[in-house]
C-alpha cells in the first residue's frame, strides 16, 4: 500500500502560459513532484508518532486516509505555530489527528487545543499515538459539531482568547465558521482553512470531468475563496501547499 497521504492526482495537468494562451498538458507531474517533496524533505523529518499515526490511518481508512493533512503541511503548520508563540488553539475537524498532533507538538507544555469532531472513533484511532508522544494533556477533545461548541464558547465569554484556528471539516460551513472564528481568535491571530484548492477543481470549468464528491463541495470552496479575498477584516495568504491552505490574520 502506497502511503501517500494526499489527494490522488485527480487534476492531472500541467499549466503553461504561452503568449496569451493557457495550455494544459496532461501528465503525472503533480504526483511525481509531491512524492519527491515528501520523500526528500518531509518524511525524513517527520516525528515518529506522526508517522505511526499516518500509517495506522492508511491501514484503517485506506483511500480516505487522504483526509489527513500531508506531512509537509503538518511541518508548515508546526513552524508557523512556533513563530507565533501560539498557546491556545482550536481545531475544527480532527479525523485521526495528523494536524492535531502536529499542532500539539508545536505548542509549549502548558499549551491548549480545543479539538472538535463528531467522529470519536477516528479520533481514538489517532489518540494512541498522541498519548505515546505525551501530548494528550494539551488536548481537550469535544465530540460535537463545531457550530454548537463555538456558539457556546462565544456565549461563555471566550471571545478573542484563541491564538490560532485550523479548520478542516464540512466545507459548506466554512463561511459560517469564519464569522464565529473572527470573534474567537484574537486580533493578530490566524485562522487557517484547509482544502481551499479542492484537488485543483476550483480552477476547472463546471463541465470538466471530476469525481462526484469533489463536484459536491467545489462551489462552497470557490465561494469561500472569493469571499475571503474581499474581506477587509483579514490579511490573506492563499497557499498552494497540500490541497490548498488559506491563512487569514485577524486585523480588527
Ligand atoms: C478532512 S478530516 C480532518 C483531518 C485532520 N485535519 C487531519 O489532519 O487528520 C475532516 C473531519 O471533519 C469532521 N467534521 C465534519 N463535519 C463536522 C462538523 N460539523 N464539526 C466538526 N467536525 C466535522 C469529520 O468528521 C472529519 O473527521
Amino acid at each position: 500500500m502506497e502511503i501517500l497521504s494526499q489527494f490522488p492526482p485527480v487534476v492531472n495537468y500541467r499549466l503553461f502560459i504561452y503568449g496569451d494562451k493557457l495550455i494544459r498538458i496532461r501528465d503525472g507531474y503533480r504526483k511525481v513532484l509531491l512524492e519527491y517533496l515528501l520523500e526528500t524533505s518531509a518524511y525524513p523529518r517527520e516525528h515518529e508518532q506522526l508517522k505511526e499515526l499516518r500509517e495506522a490511518t492508511v491501514d484503517k481508512y485506506q483511500y480516505w486516509s487522504l483526509m489527513n493533512v500531508p506531512a509537509d503541511e503538518g511541518q508548515f503548520l508546526s513552524m508557523l505555530l512556533k513563530l507565533m508563540n501560539a498557546k491556545k488553539t482550536i481545531e475544527v475537524g480532527v479525523f485521526t489527528g495528523y494536524s492535531l498532533l502536529s499542532t500539539a507538538l508545536a505548542l509549549p507544555d502548558d499549551g491548549k487545543i480545543i479539538a472538535i469532531d463528531p467522529d470519536r472513533e477516528a479520533y481514538e484511532t489517532g489518540l494512541t499515538f498522541i498519548q505515546k508522544a505525551n501530548m494528550s494533556h494539551k488536548i481537550k477533545y469535544i465530540q460535537s459539531d463545531a457550530t454548537t461548541v463555538m456558539s457556546k464558547f462565544l456565549a461563555d465569554g471566550e471571545e478573542g482568547t484563541f491564538d490560532f484556528a485550523f479548520v478542516d471539516a464540512d466545507k459548506e460551513n466554512y463561511i459560517n465558521y469564519h464569522e464565529q472564528l473572527l470573534k474567537l481568535v484574537k486580533v493578530g491571530g490566524i485562522i487557517a482553512y484547509d482544502n481551499t484548492l479542492w484537488a485543483g477543481t476550483v480552477a476547472l470549468s463546471e463541465d470538466e470531468e471530476m469525481l462526484e464528491y469533489l463536484k459536491g463541495c467545489r462551489g462552497f470552496i470557490m465561494k469561500l475563496n472569493t469571499f475571503l479575498a474581499a474581506d477587509s477584516r483579514i490579511e490573506l495568504a492563499h497557499l498552494s501547499i497540500g490541497d490548498g491552505l488559506t491563512l487569514c490574520k485577524r486585523l480588527k
